[in-house]
């Protein structure tokens, strides 16, 4: 089955539902806050409140793998019905899964996330470039074929993350530069968006513009750390700059933290969405 480019498919999700990923970061500290047991059960409620409570306003609805898999086989057949029924409601569906590995391994990350015949078929995947970013041409093969799509990590919204991203390279490039760089090439003659995109932390304020980092990639930039990492929508200008309209602001604790009322949730959602549309027609 091949599906329109992911990047397409984004482009309409964003304009039509506006700007915005939830995310669905089950901490256990949510589950107790909205009354649940830490266990499947209590997971598995969670995600299903959360997707009957946004799927069918929002564009993209992000899972973090990582608080599916700390419950093990329980947890990940949690998150392929999570990743099903919001698909089914209508959100676009961006596994953060975060995977990088040698170019043999990573075929199998990519058939895991990107086939249409997997159980934990995602619109798109999260993916690392730091094995080197030819390391995951599977998933941008895959990715290609099958009208999915690819977020690499470029410049992430931790502090931690400049010692590797902004290191220089032999030709005086920064390491994220090079990666958006690439991204670029995938993106080239793709409208009305492309397909691969890379994460950019809304935390960074002006300081890619003034390292002369080009985020302009023709594809979506995933911007987390808005909320409960201390950015805000009126910080993306400054971040983004003249690629804002590609912006796709990723939230997750700052809507989460509502639940479970299902109207409290949705108004958080909106009135973030709200705000992000309004700072990117500015
Ligand atoms: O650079 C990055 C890449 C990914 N993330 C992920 O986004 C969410 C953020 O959650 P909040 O509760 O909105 O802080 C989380 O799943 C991270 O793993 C990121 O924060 N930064």
């Amino acid at each position: 089955m091949t599906l329109e480019p992911f990047g397409a498919r984004l482009r309409r999700a964003m304009d039509t539902r506006g700007p915005l990923c939830v995310g669905i970061d089950p901490h256990a500290s949510l589950l107790a806050a909205w009354g649940l047991d830490d266990d499947p059960a209590g997971l598995e409620r969670f995600c299903r409140t959360v997707v009957e409570a946004l799927a069918d306003r929002v564009a993209v609805l992000k899972p973090q793998s990582a608080f599916f898999e700390r419950f093990g086989s329980r947890g990940i057949a949690v998150l392929e019905r999570t990743v099903a029924d919001a698909r089914a409601a209508g959100a676009l569906v961006l596994m953060d899964a975060k995977r990088g590995d040698i170019g043999s391994t990573m075929a199998a990350y990519a058939a895991t996330y990107l086939d249409p015949a997997s159980p934990l078929f995602s619109d798109a995947v999260t993916v690392s470039p730091y094995l080197g970013y030819g390391s995951l041409r599977p998933a941008v093969d895959l990715a290609r074929a099958c009208g999915t799509g690819i977020f690499a990590l470029a410049l992430t919204s931790n502090p931690e993350g400049a010692e590797v991203q902004r290191a220089t390279g032999a030709d005086g490039s920064t390491v994220a530069a090079t990666v958006l760089g690439h991204l670029r090439e995938e993106n080239a003659g793709e409208q009305p968006l492309g397909s691969f995109g890379a994460v950019v932390g809304a935390t960074l304020g002006a300081t890619v513009a003034e390292a002369g980092i080009d985020l302009d990639t023709g594809g979506p930039l995933l911007a987390p750390g808005i909320g409960a990492q201390g950015a805000t929508p009126a910080d993306l200008p400054a971040v983004f700059g003249s690629a804002l309209r590609n912006v796709l602001p990723s939230v997750s604790r700052d809507v989460l933290r509502h639940g479970p009322d299902a109207a409290a949730l949705r108004a958080a959602a909106d009135r973030i969405a709200d705000e992000v549309r309004a700072v990117v027609t500015s």
